[in-house]
């Protein structure tokens, strides 16, 4: 197919020397509104310019349709959180990287649950290891109650057990296992709490699978045993890593130094418990459903049929969580399969040598950028903050690597689900990230990362090369901000892609869409109805956002829209 380009100059601004991309900042700073217009297959391609006196513009802004209203008004919706921090900060210096917590006991409250949504929280996630159904369902609820009557946007991620194997509930809340001590790990059921230095065991085959000899790892090696006699059901263990024992934790193997992983191969990804709890995640509505000890693409593509064909429309994002062995072995299949990928360090860690992460969690964090899928970077970032009011310098650096790496999302666990300090943990988050992000931004690091294209039509093709080429001009044009019309959220999707200097303001008239840009680097995500007349789209947006206080006449932005696939350069106008 053809595709025919014009220009043409509607007006050029006496002694600006025409509309070069070059001249464009210059013109902005001088005064003058400008907009250009790059229209793909159904529209001209056309660059206007014109002096910035009300008059002019405004005759500008009526040739380009912006005084006929197209009918839809209404409100736009944007959550209390991010227009807090566009009034405060202007929008170039809003958070790019984007917070998710898992939400536990110290959590679980409406109070504390709008601490964490005020503090910057933008998914809270539930994990179906710990708790009942009823308790995460009061959990969700809470969260959309905030949702609507405090206008927060924070979107909620249920995360799968998986069928790995792991300890069961402990008679406390955690217990000390100290060097030499002896205790009994048993699948025998308990009806009330184990003995004292007796542990449950979920997997019926345990006792058998294990033998003496073998190292036996909790929560990846937090702490260790050896494995020292099986007496039926029972597996006596010797500690030789004293640490905390926590309920639910973990188990892995280790005979002769290497991973023990037959048993591994027998069991399904997703357990029948799993899908009573996907069931119980369709129903409540979450806008991502987290898959635990993933191995192959297949299980994502299942899955997704299975929602596909239960949840009636509405789409809940599935996120791949690397953390075996075999997840590594089959990334890149895993990957375009899932929404969105989880750099689950914690039980990767007990699977590869530690040494092996941060080549793992750089690799991983690549390819989902490559693929265009959100990344989390989950599990430890500021572990001593269970206990501690500060972090180690050492947790700092590492959540700073995660933000320079440009990861989609960093993850709170048990620093916000059970730990001493969960508003404390998110603002360091927070800062942390807004600091590093200056620091990219003000050393002009534009990404050297290669994006190879990866649509499969050639519709999708021109909405990368209208992304890609967007961003770049933002960049270049030092451009206040990108705006994207945006219905499902792909082309928003594709802009973030592009980790672009400016934010990026992702119009959207889904709600759930809306949520699920809440997991992608650099979206501002509002909730707008809009026509396929992006003429008049702009002016409704311009005129809501500067109701609020929210953009400024003058500030500069580049428009993209997924109906017509068009690029527009414009200052935003004075108000009339
Ligand atoms: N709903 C909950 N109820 C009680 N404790 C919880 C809950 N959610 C989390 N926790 C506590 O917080 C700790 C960290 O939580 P998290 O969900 O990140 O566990 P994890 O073991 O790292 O994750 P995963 O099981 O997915 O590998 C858990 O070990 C548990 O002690
Ligand atoms: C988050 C998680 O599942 C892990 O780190 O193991
Ligand atoms: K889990
Ligand atoms: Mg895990």
């Amino acid at each position: 197919m053809a595709l025919s380009l014009h220009l043409v100059a509607s007006k050029t601004p006496a002694g600006s020397g025409g509309g070069s991309r070059l001249l464009l900042p210059q013109l902005r700073r001088g005064g003058i509104t400008l907009s250009s217009v790059i229209s793909l297959r159904r529209r001209p391609f056309w660059i206007s310019a014109s002096s910035s006196s009300d008059r002019d513009s405004t005759a500008v802004l009526a040739s380009l349709g912006y005084s006929s209203d197209n009918g839809i008004s209404g409100m736009i919706d944007v959550d209390a959180v991010t227009e807090a921090e566009l009034k405060e900060n202007g929008f170039r210096s809003t958070r790019r990287t984007k917070l998710v917590c898992t939400i536990g006991p110290a959590t679980c409250g409406l109070e504390q649950l709008e601490a964490l949504a005020s503090g910057g929280m933008n998914v809270a996630r539930v994990n179906m290891c710990h708790g009942d159904r009823g308790w995460h369902r009061e959990v969700i609820r809470r969260v959309r109650k905030l949702n609507e009557e405090k206008g927060y946007a924070v979107a909620v991620m249920m995360d799968t057990e998986g069928s790995e194997i792991h300890m069961g509930d402990l008679p406390s809340s955690s217990a000390r296992a100290e060097d030499g001590d002896i205790w009994t790990f048993s699948v025998r059921n308990f009806n009330s709490p184990p003995p004292d230095h007796t542990i449950s065991v979920n997997y019926d085959g345990f006792a058998e699978d294990v033998k003496v000899g073998d190292e036996l790892l909790v929560d990846g090696g937090m702490v260790r045993f050896e494995v020292i006699a099986k007496i039926g059901p029972d597996v006596r263990c010797r500690c030789t890593d004293p640490g905390l024992l926590l309920p639910r934790a973990n188990l892995t193997f280790l005979r002769d130094g290497c991973l023990v992983q037959e048993r591994n191969a027998m069991l399904p990804t997703i357990s029948s418990k799993d899908w009573l709890d996907i069931d119980f995640g369709i129903a409540e509505g979450v806008d991502f459903i987290a898959i635990s000890f993933v191995k192959t693409a297949e299980v994502i593509n299942h899955l997704k049929s299975y929602i596909a064909a239960r949840s009636h429309g509405s789409d809940i994002s599935v996120i791949a969580k690397i953390e075996s062995v075999d997840s590594l072995k089959n990334l890149e299949d895993i990957i375009r399969a899932s929404d969105g990928a989880m750099v689950a360090r914690g039980d990767l860690g007990a699977q590869i040598p530690l040494e092996e992460v941060p080549m793992a969690q750089r690799k991983i964090v690549k390819l989902c950028r490559k693929l265009n899928r959100p990344v989390i970077v989950a599990s430890q970032l500021l572990e001593s903050m269970i206990e501690y009011p500060t972090p180690t310098r050492a947790e700092v650096a590492d959540v700073s690597e995660a933000v320079r790496q440009r990861a989609d999302a960093l993850m709170l666990s048990g620093e916000s689900a059970m730990g001493q300090h969960p508003e404390k943990a998110l603002s360091v988050l927070r800062n942390v990230s807004l600091r590093i992000e200056k620091w990219w931004r003000e050393e002009s690091k534009h990404d050297a990362v290669e994006l190879p294209g990866i649509a499969s039509s050639f519709s999708g093709g021109v909405s990368e090369e209208i992304c890609n080429s967007a961003a770049k001009m933002a960049n270049n044009l030092g451009a206040d901000a990108l705006f994207v019309y945006t219905k499902m959220g792909h082309m928003g999707s594709l802009l973030s892609r592009c980790r672009p200097d400016c934010p990026i303001f992702a119009f959207t008239p889904s709600v759930a869409a809306r949520r699920r840009l809440n997991l992608q680097w650099g979206l501002i995500p509002f909730r707008l109805a809009y026509s396929d007349d992006m003429e008049s789209n702009l002016r409704r947006t311009f005129s809501l956002l500067r109701a609020r206080g929210m953009i400024h006449s003058g500030d500069l932005v580049i428009a993209v829209s997924d109906m017509l696939q068009s690029v527009q350069v414009i200052t935003v106008p004075p108000e009339n």
